[in-house]
């Protein structure tokens, strides 16, 4: 699938790069075009490989907006034409869907992002669609509820958003920041490889993903979730029976960027490694067992060759939101509004609270 990216903030810029570097180290060709923009300049200058639009500097100053991501929406909507010009040349007419990529918890991306996709639904005939990376439990409050907010309004205004967990993708004992090189490293591998189904397939054949099968799983709109295992693959394709179910299977449920997301309304098995290794009977098992564990009719398949020693499973998702880690998640975000308006109310009242006297 050809894309064009947009990164907004700092982890949109971070994992846009990383995609558009994993694209060009492969040789998939699936990134037309990216770009990164955000408020804070430092964030803009330590990327290298995306072009870059600082937006909101005659309010901010290249400072960033410090979490208010209500700020992240009102420099969006003044410098919207602006960025869109920057797009000008990038969303050529290659591209068959933009992904806006933004850090939900934070402000220029949680407030920026919804605003981005909105306008640019306006402009093009491609779907639009969100990669939006959610804050760990062990994020503070505020992340929670920025992201909250930032994640109904996207869901509203994309044609689905892909979400990632920051708890998902990272090695157990690790700190959710001093993981995000992991999860980043994921996130491009993982989603790189997803676009990149269907694009620069040698010996194309009847079994082969094409990247029409992304955009219809993906027109379930909601959420959207994508999971990904791998094993050392057999020669003989007989032997891989096992490998494919298994890798199938520990993608849904293990490698999943969205965890416990597992009832959907549609469903996209891509098979990937070498053609000759990969069991027809294993894909067409794995494919019955993912309709029976989503509960969905649409399950899509498809192989996506690629020199490894390895077989790998992706599985995405489309119209996830029904999952419990969803409404876990929304619940947290009101929880966390909550706590924020209390506090606000508490340091209001601590100075009308008459167990201290004024001093006139
Ligand atoms: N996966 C991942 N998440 C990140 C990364 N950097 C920040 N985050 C998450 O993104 C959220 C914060 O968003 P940022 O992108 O840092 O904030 P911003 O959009 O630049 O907004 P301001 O800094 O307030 O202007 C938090 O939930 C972080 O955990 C990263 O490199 N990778």
């Amino acid at each position: 699938m050809k894309v064009a990216l947009i990164g907004v903030g700092q982890a949109g810029g971070k994992v846009t790069e990383r995609l558009a570097r994993f694209d060009a180290d492969m040789g998939f060709g699936a990134v037309r075009g990216a770009l990164a923009v955000n408020s804070a300049k430092p964030d803009l200058q330590s990327l290298q490989v995306v072009d870059t639009q600082l937006i909101g500097a005659d309010r901010v100053n290249g400072h960033g907006v410090g979490g208010d991501n209500e700020l992240g929406t009102e420099i969006m909507q003044s410098d919207i034409q602006q960025v869109l010009g920057s797009l000008d040349g990038r969303v050529t007419s290659s591209a068959e869907g933009i992904f806006v990529v933004a850090g939900l918890g934070g402000g220029t991306g949680s407030g920026g992002a919804p605003v981005l996709v909105h306008h640019l639904q306006q402009v093009y005939d491609v779907p639009v669609y969100a990669l939006g990376v959610l804050p760990g439990r062990n994020e503070g409050a505020l992340y929670q509820a920025n992201a909250g907010r930032s994640l109904k309004t996207i869901v509203r205004e994309a044609d689905a958003t892909l979400l990632i967990d920051n708890d998902a993708w990272h090695e157990q004992g690790e700190s959710v920041e001093g993981a995000f090189e992991t999860i980043n490293e994921k996130i491009a591998r993982r989603v790189g490889l997803l676009f990149a189904s269907g694009e620069a397939v040698e010996g194309v054949g009847e079994s082969v993903v094409d990247s029409s099968e992304v955009i219809n799983t993906l027109r379930s709109g909601g959420i959207a979730t994508l999971g990904y295992a791998s094993e050392i693959a057999s020669d003989d394709s007989a032997e891989n029976i096992r490998t494919a179910m298994t890798v199938s299977r520990q993608a849904l449920l293990t490698g999943t960027s969205l965890p416990d997301a597992t009832t959907a309304d549609s469903a996209l098995l891509v098979i990937a490694g070498d053609p000759e290794k990969i069991p027809r009977k294993g894909v067409e098992k794995s494919r019955r067992w993912l309709e029976d564990e989503t509960g969905s009719m649409q399950v899509r398949g498809g192989d996506f060759p690629l020199e490894s020693d390895r077989l790998g499973a992706l599985v995405l998702l489309g119209g996830a939101e029904r999952s419990a880690r969803i409404q876990e998640f929304m619940e947290r975000a009101r929880e966390a509004k909550r706590e924020q308006e209390r506090e606000e109310t508490d340091h209001v009242e601590q100075f009308s609270d008459d167990r201290l006297e004024n001093l006139f």
